[in-house]
């Protein structure tokens, strides 16, 4: 237990069943508990609810103001999507028909072009921000479009409706085949000094910059070493994509010949740090997954997306093997679905296929699933010190969840206890079960205009 100082005051207290992971167990489940949340948003104590008494003396809080949870109630750490793409949100659910760089050509870039329109971006960022709150996403990281204005305005909204967000303006300045959507190589660091400044003057607590460079098929090599400078220089969290699908290995190979492989392009021009974050990596050799070892770069895995177009399936007990960070992404709109209990669901899949092709494979379990989803999450975004448990001085990301909310998803029966009502929500559990969510100790689902 925290001491309290006279500046902690108390803004929450909730009393029942808390479950999140830890470096050591993967689902810890805390019964008849008490979880303290302070003004400025952080976890002040978590204790065994006997000591409740002596808790509301020391903390200052009324009992009569604690939140009970229910019996079919518990709160876990907010979910972390490590990579999605807010600008391809208006499209999700559809055009999964295509390979990853015909897919590229035919739907995506086309639709990215539109954010010079504000107006455009503004209605469809409202709807990311809120559709990905409401299924649980307390900090997402973001691409934009290649638009300053438009990224700006993506961290805004984040702000607004309280989510946690590293948001990215895309940098590219090679695109043969949709010319309109690229930038020049001296408008693309102009445009991202503007970015990143602007951005970081607005002094949002939860919203930060992150360089994006789209892919290594979209940058020359000068765009990314300008990058990798900008990044290291202010100490700024770096995004990018990595071996998605092999046509694209075998053409970034033909373009930097003279690097050893997709992960060494990266290294060689100082993008891979502790603060990088790479979607997908499918096709990464145990070299590479060693370098991302060393340089304490992580993985996004993108599993819906993988699958969707057909790009390969990330072998996650391999990465784990190598100590290498990894989260989850929904992958936006590559993946069809903006919710991370998908992605989740989706990992699991992976697993059990690949268990079916080698059955040496071992196999992920939901709990280490779970773990990926929360705090892996927040490891793969070196946001571990703020995020991903129930740690006192940690920020209180969190969501209640009901799993028999009226006309819900979810059947439960006598003697089922709590780790089989986790399994059930992470399962078959969608929105409806997530009855309320918090970012640094605000509550911010439901919405306060709603
Ligand atoms: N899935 C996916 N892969 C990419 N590689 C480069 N750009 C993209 C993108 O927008 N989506
Ligand atoms: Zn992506």
């Amino acid at each position: 237990m925290r001491q309290n100082d006279t500046t902690a005051r108390i803004a929450h207290v909730f009393s029942g069943t808390f479950v999140h992971s830890t470096p050591r167990a993967a689902v810890e489940i805390l019964e008849n508990c008490v979880l303290g949340v302070d003004d400025e948003g952080k976890i002040a104590f978590i204790e065994k609810e006997k000591d409740l008494v002596s808790l509301s003396k020391i903390w200052l809080f009324e009992t009569s103001d604690i939140k009970q949870l229910g019996q079919n109630e518990f709160l876990m750490p907010g979910m972390v999507d490590t990579h999605i793409h807010a600008s391809q949100y208006s499209y999700t659910g559809t055009a999964l028909d295509l390979p990853l760089l015909e897919w590229l050509n035919t739907y995506t870039f086309p639709v990215e072009a539109k954010y010079k329109d504000l107006e455009f971006a503004n209605n469809v960022y409202t709807k990311v921000v809120r559709r990905t709150l409401k299924n649980g996403t307390t900090t997402a990281c973001y691409f934009a479009t290649i638009h300053t204005d438009a990224s700006l305005l993506l961290g805004e909204l984040a702000d607004k409706f309280g989510q946690r967000a590293l948001v990215g303006k895309v940098c590219m300045d090679c695109n043969s085949a949709v010319p309109q959507y690229k930038e020049s190589p001296s408008e693309c660091k102009v445009e991202t000094d503007r970015f990143i400044k602007e951005l970081l003057k607005k002094q949002y607590p939860h919203v930060k910059p992150v360089v994006t460079p789209r892919f290594a098929l979209s940058c020359s090599a000068s765009l990314l070493s300008e990058l990798g400078e900008i990044a290291n220089n202010n100490k700024l969290h770096i995004q990018s994509h990595i071996s998605e699908n092999k046509e694209e290995v075998e053409l970034v190979k033909t373009l930097f010949p003279g690097c050893k492989s997709y992960t060494d392009v990266y290294l060689k021009h100082n993008l891979l740090t502790d603060k990088t974050v790479m979607a997908h990596g499918c096709h990464l050799t145990d070299e590479e997954l060693e370098i991302f070892h060393e340089t304490g770069s992580a993985i996004s895995h993108c599993p819906n997306s993988n699958i969707s177009i057909c790009s390969g399936m990330l072998n996650v007990r391999n990465v784990l093997k190598h100590k290498v960070k990894l989260g989850l992404g929904t992958d936006v709109a590559g993946g069809y679905s903006p919710s991370v209990l998908d992605a989740m669901r989706r990992t699991l899949d992976t697993s059990k296929t690949l268990t079916i092709q080698d059955p040496q494979h071992q196999t992920l379990t939901f709990e280490e699933v779970f773990r990926l989803a929360t705090l892996g999450g927040s490891e793969a975004l070196s946001l571990d010190e703020q995020i991903g448990n129930f740690v006192v001085g940690k920020d209180f990301d969190a969501l209640r969840v009901n799993v028999c909310v009226p006309d819900g998803p979810i059947d439960l029966f006598p003697g089922e206890g709590p780790k089989v009502i986790l399994e059930k929500f992470l399962n078959l559990g969608d929105d409806r079960n997530i009855t309320e969510v918090y970012v640094a100790g605000r509550q911010v689902v439901p919405f306060l205009d709603t």
